[in-house]
């Protein structure tokens, strides 16, 4: 976009005012990724008076932040991805983000913030067949029978000698005046190390078998050979006593903050397959279902994990050391499947209910995650539930092979041998009695693969030159932040790219105390053209097939066609649902139609996109319209 010259006036009245200084020029900025990297970028910027757009590979916002809705009932859903926040202050740039999205959105978008219960007394463990009667981090290699461990650590428990490893190391950090400056230099000393040698090389008398268990205990297979500042960082964050989630789902703080970017300034469905430099400027090719579209930018961020940068095969090819980063940078995988229960036993089962928190088992499941959503709600004694199994590193790796369904029955089984021989309301528990469905995310074959948790000398070699911009094109992602494998991160690494483009090394987060008026933000919808360019989701896979994780609302129609719902054994409930009004819920959710969307779309637990009313009609006028095929003013179009 060009500058707009104001024309300077001559005579009495100009004289009398003070000289203009010169606009900062306004950027036109193409983000590729919907994730919350992508999202605060564009956020910040366009309250800083530049004009961007998203391209979203996927019809869904949000990427690694996505909620799996059941159905419209209320805590009918689970995390498939992040799900809880710790209260420490390396996460006060979420805490300021939420108070920063509910000054501007309307009530019915407001993020509430409800405790996250990260542990229980009553938590169950489950090793090689035992249950011991206390908590994973309680366990002694003794109490379980653990084989090779040394004599004076076979009654310290997981949780002391976990402690006894890092907290050296994180009390360097907590304590440090600059933490990005004392990171750096744990990385300096120790960055060269997995995490099970310095345990071995470090802490006096460790063998292998002591890091094997405190690893199984505390973590997940394999994740000890990790990089030092990763398992120093993972703990600083596990350590804190606090936590948070978002009521009704995380997936509401992607929702409202691309609802305050503008639904005309994101084009869902838009994989990203090629980019380009031009002079100063870069261009975006992106795919969707009706044709190829080329965009040219001033600037151009790609807020996308590497193993989707490295898929944009059609690009630049960088310098030796920058394609190394994105080529080696590791991502742990990660996997999660919610099912969903008739009632939800776990909190009633005896002797040892499990009211939030998790167990920790050495099945495929490794960890069983309890709700900390509707504990105490109204009737949560008799209604359903969703509870939730994870896994990490080699453990997530294992589901890979199987199928939905095969998944589904390990799940069951692992599960119900963990509950073995307890009892709810005085008679044996069932789980198979008491299961509806389920669904998971094998996030290992999506495009982020996982979470980024680095290899030894991988912060060292390549963090650095992995974030360093590349003329006009910048990266982000939470791979890019110190503070992998967090939302924090992910926005961190945006609020980087936005003061490198901004050329303003103090700009401060996106807070409370932002003002709302700092500068109009600019939409993007260009003049003369009054639809912007959506993807038309031509393509089966959109149109609710059965296993397809996409709804589209029918416009005239009340069904809703339901998300993959995993296999259901009771058919009744099986079946796509019809939406209806559904009540009063008493939140802040919405509750079933409404008169906004004129009876046709339902309001569900913050869905956006092309669910919205608004996006409706964008996607009604789609890129038939002569307008939007022509030059769209963001840059020159091609249609192909
Ligand atoms: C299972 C799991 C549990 C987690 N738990 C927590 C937690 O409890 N707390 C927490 O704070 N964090 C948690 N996280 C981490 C957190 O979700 C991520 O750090 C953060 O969401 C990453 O955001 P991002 O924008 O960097 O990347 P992403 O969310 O991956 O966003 C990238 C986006 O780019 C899109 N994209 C990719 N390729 C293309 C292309 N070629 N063209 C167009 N679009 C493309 C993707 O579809 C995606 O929407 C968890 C993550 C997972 C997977």
């Amino acid at each position: 976009m060009e500058n707009i010259q104001v024309p300077v006036m001559t005579g009495t009245v100009a004289d009398k005012r003070p000289p203009r200084q010169p606009k900062a020029k306004k950027f036109d900025v193409g983000i590729v990724g919907g994730g919350i990297a992508g999202l605060y970028t564009a956020l910040y910027l366009q309250r800083e008076g530049h004009r961007v757009h998203i391209f979203e590979g996927t019809e869904r916002i949000g990427g690694r932040v996505h909620t799996h809705y059941f159905t419209p009932d209320r805590d009918q859903y689970y995390e498939a991805g992040a799900m809880r926040i710790p209260m420490n202050k390396f996460q006060d740039i979420f805490f300021d983000l939420v108070k920063y999205v509910n000054a501007r959105v309307s009530d019915e978008r407001h993020i509430s913030l409800i405790e996250y219960i990260l542990a229980t007394n009553n938590n169950l463990v489950y090793i090689n067949g035992v249950r011991p009667q206390v908590t994973a981090f309680d366990t002694t290699p003794f109490l379980i029978g653990w084989p090779d461990i040394p004599e004076r650590y076979q009654r310290s428990t997981a949780g002391e000698l976990l402690v006894a490893a890092v907290d050296p190391l994180i009390q360097r950090l907590v304590n440090a005046d600059d933490f990005e400056a004392e990171f750096r230099a744990i990385v300096k000393d120790f960055d060269q190390f997995t995490f099970r040698y310095y345990c071995i090389n470090v802490m006096t008398g460790w063998n292998n078998s002591l890091v094997d268990f405190v690893e199984t205990m505390t973590s997940q297979t394999n994740q000890f050979n990790l990089s030092v500042p990763e398992l120093v960082m993972q703990s600083l964050d596990f350590g804190v006593k606090h936590w948070r989630t978002i009521k009704d789902g995380m997936s509401r703080l992607p929702e409202a903050m691309a609802h305050l970017v503008g639904l005309e300034n994101i084009t869902f469905g838009a994989r990203v397959i090629g980019i380009g430099v031009c002079g100063e400027r870069a261009s975006i090719t992106t795919r969707g279902y009706n044709g190829d579209l080329k965009v040219e930018f001033d600037r151009v961020v790609l807020a996308i994990p590497p193993a989707a940068l490295r898929m944009i095969v059609d690009r630049p090819r960088w310098d030796l050391k920058k394609e190394m980063a994105i080529r080696a940078l590791h991502f742990e995988p990660l996997y999660k499947m919610g099912l969903r229960f008739k009632m939800r036993f776990w909190e009633r089962v005896k002797p040892r209910p499990s009211v939030g928190g998790q167990s920790t088992t050495d099945l495929p499941i490794r960890w069983i995650v309890y709700p900390s959503n509707g504990i105490h709600a109204e009737g949560a004694g008799d209604a359903s539930g969703v509870l939730l199994v994870y896994s990490w590193m080699t453990d997530a790796t294992n589901w890979l092979p199987l199928t939905p369904l095969e998944r589904q029955n390990v799940a069951m089984t692992c599960l119900a041998q963990v509950y073995n021989g307890l009892k709810i309301d005085g008679k044996p528990l069932n789980i198979h009695d008491l299961f509806i469905e389920s669904a998971d995310h094998v996030w290992a074959s999506s495009t982020a693969t996982g979470d980024a948790m680095f290899l030894p000398g991988q912060f060292a070699e390549h963090f650095d030159v992995a974030r360093r911009r590349e003329g006009p094109i910048y990266f982000a992602g939470e791979h890019l932040s110190f503070h992998h494998t967090w939302i924090a991160g992910a926005a961190h690494s945006a609020l980087d790219v936005v003061r490198d483009i901004l050329k303003t090394p103090q700009l401060p987060p996106l807070g409370p105390l932002t003002p709302v008026h700092l500068s109009e933000p600019v939409h993007g919808v260009p003049p003369g053209v009054k639809a912007p360019f959506y993807f038309q989701p031509k393509n089966p896979m959109f149109l609710g097939t059965p296993g397809s994780s996409f709804n589209v609302p029918v416009p005239g129609h009340t069904s809703y066609l339901w998300p993959h719902k995993g296999y259901a054994n009771d058919p009744a409930s099986g079946e796509e649902q019809p939406v209806e009004s559904s009540g009063d819920d008493g939140g802040d959710k919405g509750d079933g139609e409404s008169e906004e969307d004129g009876g046709t779309v339902p309001k569900l637990p913050g869905y956006l996109g092309m669910l919205d009313k608004n996006a409706l009609g964008v996607v009604s006028a789609h890129i038939a319209s002569p307008n939007a095929r022509a030059a769209w003013a963001m840059g020159r179009v091609t249609f192909t």
